[in-house]
């Protein structure tokens, strides 16, 4: 069985700790998702499992194959969406996914559906820099999806989209999860995360301090902790 496996993963900066040892696991078509207040860590704690950030301990392995000792074959099983970037301003839509796509050898066809699945066909000849917040959001998402990967990494994902993508959003992650795909995502969206997840994990100041599979009531719980742990 495909999985997922996060133990004891922290962060240390020079003076700072983002991230204090945290485990997580998923199997093949479940999703996880980080929520919790400013500066918990969620973004940490992705960029460390996309290989983006180096952990200060702990390990990272999918189907047992750890990061530190075939990274470009753990790499390789990854999509990653960041909550932000600037680069690639002056790419056009289709550039940018023809770019990406290049770097996991994907082909033609699949970048058209890709580009269809998020609503960009009308707009793939114009520059990314002229993308509106929820266009760009949609196109760093299309681009993590490219190469269907075994495990989705999200931060942030739906910051910025209007709710009809909002839903799109949701039944297209539902969809990926049908076909096996492993997702985690970082959001504040309670109601997303209700959709799509199979465990909510809440973090507060680098910990995960609670483990949420209870869906019911979900937006109250998680409001109740955000008002009891706010940073
Ligand atoms: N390069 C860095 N150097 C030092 N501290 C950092 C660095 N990057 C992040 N941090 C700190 O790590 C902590 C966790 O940040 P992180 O971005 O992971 O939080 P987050 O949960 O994603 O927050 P948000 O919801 O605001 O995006 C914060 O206190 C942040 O200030």
């Amino acid at each position: 069985m495909t999985e997922l496996k996060v133990v004891s993963v922290s962060k240390v900066y020079k003076k700072k700790t983002a991230l204090y040892p945290c485990s997580l696991q998923a199997t093949k078509g479940k999703c996880v998702v980080l929520c919790g207040g400013n500066g918990a860590g969620k973004s940490t704690l992705l960029k460390i499992i996309a290989g983006i950030l180096f952990p200060s301990s702990g390990t990272i392995s999918i189907n047992g194959l750890e990061m530190n000792s075939s990274r470009e074959t753990y790499l390789a099983q990854i999509g990653f969406m960041p909550d932000d970037f600037n680069a690639q301003e002056m790419m056009t839509v289709e550039e940018f996914l023809h770019f990406y796509g290049s770097l996991r050898r994907v082909g033609k066809d699949r970048i058209s559906e890709v580009m269809d699945l998020i609503g960009l066909v009308d707009k793939k000849r114009e520059l990314v820099k002229s993308l509106s917040k929820g266009m760009r959001q949609r196109l760093l998402f299309g681009q993590s999806i490219l190469a269907n990967p075994t495990v989705l990494l999200l931060d942030e994902p739906t910051n910025g989209l209007d709710p009809y993508w909002v839903n799109q959003f949701v039944e297209i992650l539902n969809q990926l999860k049908k076909s096996g795909t492993i997702i985690v995502f970082s959001t504040h969206m309670m109601d997303v995360a209700a959709e799509v997840s199979d465990v909510i994990l809440f973090m507060k100041q680098g910990n995960i301090i609670q483990t949420i599979t209870n869906k019911n009531n979900i937006e109250e719980t998680t409001m109740k902790l955000m008002k009891l742990h706010r940073q």
